[in-house]
């Protein structure tokens, strides 16, 4: 009995890749995740270790980061039947490529270039209650994902001999907040409470021109103390999801903040507290 190959395929998966298109002051964005898939005559590379006719997966990626540069991407069928057509007819061994695309939808917050991920948080509520009628309420929401596509700058920052980051005047600021505030009573208009916090974060996050997610943290909360008296303490969690500039120069290609990598891990976490300076000490209330 003989061992053979069977049904076998190839390619890069999941590549995450933001593009902002700048049309003035108002920007758009698309945020897309691309998986390729390519079969064809790659007997060889399983067999023995001839890999003539591998595009490598690399490639495959440069391919998708240096075709929303040159193409944009506009409805995401449109660029699926652009990148596996393309694979096909540019190299031979290629028969089959198959290319699946994922969209993250974004709204608008306010400005230009301010965006709250669709179909995103999920509220909280944390509720202690002792025998003698002690009571406190924290509400809260995690998974608010925000973007700003500029307006956001890091520099200024101590160095060291392992420090290579440049420093930048113009970035993709993005974060995944988890939030949760201490009510001062615990019979407050919930509904409108959540709202309003809710509101405030995603307000400052977008108004705050950023030197540090730190800055905008602190803005943040100060914003929901500042709009709600019945509030007392926020903490924060911010994920910096980074959005690294793709360097298109190989391919020829300028990339003036429009092509981003969007990674996944690791990730800044920036996390504090804002409090009000009358606010009692209530480290139960979190547990
Ligand atoms: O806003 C930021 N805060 C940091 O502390 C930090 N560190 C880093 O590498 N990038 C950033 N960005």
């Amino acid at each position: 009995m003989a061992v053979v190959l069977g049904p076998n395929r190839y390619g890069k998966a999941e590549t995450r890749v933001v593009r902002v298109t700048r049309d003035g002051g108002a920007h758009r964005l698309k945020d897309v995740s691309v998986s390729v898939s390519l079969s064809g005559a790659m007997d060889e590379v399983h067999l023995t270790g001839d890999n003539a006719a591998v595009l490598p997966t690399d490639s495959q990626k440069n391919t998708v980061f240096a075709f929303a540069r040159r193409h944009g991407i506009d409805a995401i069928e449109d660029f699926a039947l652009l990148l596996a057509r393309h694979f096909t007819a540019s190299q031979p061994a290629v028969a089959h490529a198959r290319v699946e695309i994922s969209e993250y939808g974004w709204r608008r917050i306010t400005g230009g270039h301010s965006f709250v991920r669709d179909g995103g948080e999920v509220r909280t509520a944390l509720v202690h209650h002792d025998a003698d009628g002690t009571e406190s309420v924290v509400s809260g929401l995690t998974d608010l994902v925000v973007l700003n596509s500029t307006g956001s700058e890091f520099h200024g920052f101590a160095r060291d001999e392992y420090t290579t980051l440049e420093p930048t005047d113009d970035r993709v600021l993005a974060t995944a907040v988890t939030a949760r505030w201490r009510h001062r009573a615990t019979d407050a208009a919930w509904d409108d409470s959540y709202a309003a916090a809710r509101d405030a974060l995603l307000t400052a996050f977008a108004e705050t021109h950023s030197l540090s997610l730190q800055q905008t943290l602190f803005q943040m909360g100060r914003s929901v103390l500042d709009g709600q008296d019945g509030l007392c303490e926020i903490r924060l969690s911010l994920p910096n999801k980074h959005h690294f500039l793709v360097d298109l120069e190989p391919f020829g290609l300028d990339n003036d903040n429009e092509v981003y990598f969007a990674a996944d891990r690791p990730y800044g976490l920036i996390e504090g507290t804002v409090l009000t300076d009358d606010a009692r000490d209530a480290p139960s209330a979190w547990n």
